[in-house]
């Protein structure tokens, strides 16, 4: 895939930063004087008027290295003539934390002394509690005084990540509510937490920001990757054959729409031919919607089997619309041509009784795209603890669940969500994310899977790898809708797609 932006854990994120401080060319505290700086100098570029508004800004510190750069965002905010006042949790615990709190020279008050502060007008309250490090659900206390500060209607900026979320897995330790952030400011890479599960619909903005650990960023060896724009979705040259023909199987009488609309998907990402596959009793209310979408009548798995003795059908489309019995009668034989090939909805319903037998025909080249239900259905033991509330970090998250489920299913897994995850069975993965400014709320409407599911066969179809296909295809679904924005439904996002690949 073109683009390749990495995310990294919290134990990749240490093996970073321990490499540069073992080289000796930095220290835990150049690192997080660095850190606070960066930091501060994003807060102000948010807030760039912050300082003519009267209000004082309150830098909520915790005991560890977040609390530290907390008092180094301090020191540097008021070196730009902001009001600030700092609100420790607990004293500084490491020798970093207490460096920089050493050099605080402004005021700091106690946990205790919270309910003192009504009369003083706080305008922005910047999260340096916890960071990487928390390891527990935030006590009833603090998260109280998060919630209460986003209530009294105070901007709130997070450090490194908004301090109850785990940064591996995105999810908010305990049943702790936690508000949400206007910007989250990070260091050297984004982290996991950003954008799956409550983390990516908490952040806000993300920033991140250089601290210098660019020469060792090698040292967090193969990363998950953000899925973006690439140039390679353009056609450059070729014949219409030369990019794939993609056949979508279709359901019966009335039940034509979500094929359709996977099948014209297909053909807008770029296939060079879409055939759509109807029993033959529905071909006539399909013909009558259809003009650059072949039609084939086909009654059943045997129809299908001479069908794909056609090599250049280079990818199929089952499940949208397709009915459960016609999925169980026709998933076995196109998978059993070994041809690449994505299930989506009935194709999946149809096998929630007896999972195995369907992982047993998948191959390297199938792509299943479920939601969160869908996969529940397939994956059950992953379902349980992608629903168990988390007690300890690092918690078990939806890219462990997609990981787990590529490798058992032997096919790549896509999760749709507003934090789409994909795992090919080797593990390798990548997010499509639509959370925090970059969110697609308008995705969530009738239809949009089936979009997806076309953009995905159109890709497999044009020759794209499954995991590549399914990314770019997820990146390519939430960026149309942002592009289309309000009032967007289903059939806009293909006809969305020509604006989104014109840009690239
Ligand atoms: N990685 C880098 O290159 C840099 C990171 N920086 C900043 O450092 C933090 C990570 O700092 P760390 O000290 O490892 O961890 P935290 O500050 O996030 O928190 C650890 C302390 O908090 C206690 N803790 C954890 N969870 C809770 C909780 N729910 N309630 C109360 N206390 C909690 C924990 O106590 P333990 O008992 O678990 O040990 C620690 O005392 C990173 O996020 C960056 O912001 C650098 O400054 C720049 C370089
Ligand atoms: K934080």
């Amino acid at each position: 895939m073109g683009a390749d932006f990495p995310i990294l854990t919290t134990r990749q994120m240490r093996m970073v930063e321990e490499a540069a401080i073992q080289s000796g060319a930095e220290t835990g505290g150049s690192l997080m004087e660095r850190a606070g700086r960066a930091a501060a100098s994003a807060i102000a570029d948010h807030w760039p008027a912050f300082a003519e508004t009267g209000r004082e800004a309150l830098i909520l510190c915790g005991p560890g290295n977040n609390g530290g750069d907390g008092y180094v965002i301090a020191r540097h905010l008021a070196g730009r003539g902001w009001p600030v006042r700092v609100l420790a949790i607990a004293p500084p615990a490491t020798a970093e934390a207490q460096g920089a709190a050493a050099l605080w020279r402004g005021e700091t008050v106690e946990m205790g002394a919270v309910s003192a502060m009504p009369g003083r007008a706080i305008g922005l309250c910047v999260d340096a509690l916890f960071g990487t490090g928390i390891s527990r659900p935030l006590s009833g206390e603090i998260a109280g005084l998060l919630r209460g500060i986003a209530a009294s209607g105070c901007e709130l900026a997070a450090i490194d990540i908004l301090s109850g979320i785990c940064a591996t897995s995105g999810r908010a330790l305990g049943d702790t509510r936690l508000p949400e952030a206007a910007l989250t400011v990070t260091f050297h890479r984004p982290k996991l937490g950003h954008f799956l599960s409550d983390g990516g619909a908490l952040g806000g903005k993300i920033v991140t920001c250089d601290i210098g650990l660019e020469p060792w960023s090698a040292e967090a060896g193969d990363c998950v990757t953000l899925a973006g724009p690439s140039g390679s979705l353009l056609k450059r040259h070729g014949h219409k054959y030369s990019h794939g023909h993609a056949l979508v199987i279709a359901g019966g009488p009335g039940k034509g729409g979500a094929a359709r609309l996977a099948a014209r998907s297909a053909l807008r990402v770029g296939a060079g031919l879409v055939t759509l596959a109807p029993p033959p009793e529905a071909l006539p209310e399909n013909a009558a919607r259809l003009d650059a979408i072949m039609l084939d009548g086909l009654v059943d798995g045997d129809a299908l089997a001479q069908r794909l003795r056609d090599p250049r059908i280079s990818a199929l489309c089952l499940g949208p619309g397709m009915g459960l019995e016609r999925a169980r009668r026709m998933v076995p034989v196109a998978l059993g041509a070994g041809r690449p090939a994505v299930l989506d909805a009935d194709a999946l319903s149809a096998f929630a009784d007896g999972p195995d037998a369907l992982f047993a025909q998948l191959h390297e080249a199938v792509v299943l795209t479920p939601h969160e239900g869908e996969f529940a259905r397939l994956f059950p033991d992953l379902g349980r603890k992608l629903r168990d509330e988390p007690s300890r970090g690092p918690a078990f998250s939806r890219l462990d669940a997609v990981r787990i489920a590529a490798a058992r299913s032997g096919a790549t897994v896509l999760l749709k969500g507003p934090d789409t995850v994909i795992s090919c069975p080797s593990g390798r993965a990548v997010i499509a994310a639509a959370t925090g400014v970059n969110a697609a709320p308008w995705l969530a409407t009738a239809g949009s899977g089936d979009v997806l599911a076309g953009l995905v066969t159109g890709l497999l179809a044009r020759g794209f790898p499954a995991r590549d296909a399914a990314g770019l295809a997820a990146w390519l679904h939430a960026e149309a809708a942002r592009r289309f924005g309000p009032g967007l439904i289903a059939e806009d996002l293909p006809e969305t797609v020509p604006r989104v690949l014109g840009a690239l």
